[in-house]
């Protein structure tokens, strides 16, 4: 029988810097994982292409898939949903793929709860004046948001507990290579493969 793949949860605070980790993760070699497309009803930014950053949907919509029990998680974020639609993980674990997910941290709480052997990762910043530098480096949001979005990042960081591992993403690169290792390092855990081995042992 074919092995399921790892589902890999990558979340932390707003600005810190997943989506520049992710996309150095998946721009670069050595990871076998495909990533997960969330469906979101926020508005489409000039660049973004529908299906490759979001899929773009309405509420309508959106809520459509929750009713029919076809999102694996979402949740509301500043206003609008973002989830994971559920077949396209399914299907890519079952065909022995490994999965990432790129989301915030309710959303990794509810994966939490119905998939338990993820792994879980949860990237922090080197500390909260570099996040808030990084925040305002970006140049998306006002002062009161900033305030906001620290805000919520000191109630998101205390959630880190419920996650397997904190990596700190002080390079790009080096967290990067972190995340890399620990999910090679997860494919061989003792409860994993443990499985293959049973025949022999038994
Ligand atoms: N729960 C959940 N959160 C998501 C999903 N996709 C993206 N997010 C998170 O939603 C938040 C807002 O994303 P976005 O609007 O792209 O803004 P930005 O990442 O702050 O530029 C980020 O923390 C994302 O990680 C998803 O499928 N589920
Ligand atoms: N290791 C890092 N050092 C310095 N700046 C970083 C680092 N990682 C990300 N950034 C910058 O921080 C800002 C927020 O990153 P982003 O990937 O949008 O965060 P998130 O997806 O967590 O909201 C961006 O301007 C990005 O270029």
């Amino acid at each position: 029988m074919q092995e399921r793949g790892l589902l890999i949860v990558f979340s932390g605070p707003s600005g810190v810097g997943k989506g520049t980790v992710r996309k150095e993760i998946f721009e670069g070699h050595g990871h076998d994982f495909d990533y997960s497309v969330s469906m979101t009803t926020r508005p489409q930014r000039p660049g973004e292409v529908d299906g490759v950053d979001y899929f773009f949907r309405t509420r309508e919509e959106f809520e459509e898939m929750i009713k029919n029990g076809q999102m694996l998680e979402y949740a509301e974020y500043v206003g609008n949903y973002y989830g994971t639609p559920l077949t396209y993980v399914n299907e890519t674990l079952d065909s022995g793929k490994d999965v990432f997910l790129e989301i915030e941290v309710q959303g990794a709480l509810q994966v939490k709860e119905k998939v338990p052997d993820g792994v879980f990762i949860f990237l922090t910043p080197p500390d909260l004046d570099e996040l808030r530098d990084r925040i305002v480096g970006r140049g998306t949001d006002s002062i009161d948001v900033i305030d906001q979005r620290m805000e919520k990042a000191r109630e998101e960081i205390k959630l880190m507990s419920e996650y397997d591992y904190a990596v700190v993403n002080d390079e790009v690169s080096k967290a990067a290579e972190r995340v890399k290792k620990i999910v090679e390092a997860e494919h061989f855990r003792v409860d994993r493969v443990i499985g293959k081995y049973r025949a022999m042992i038994d």
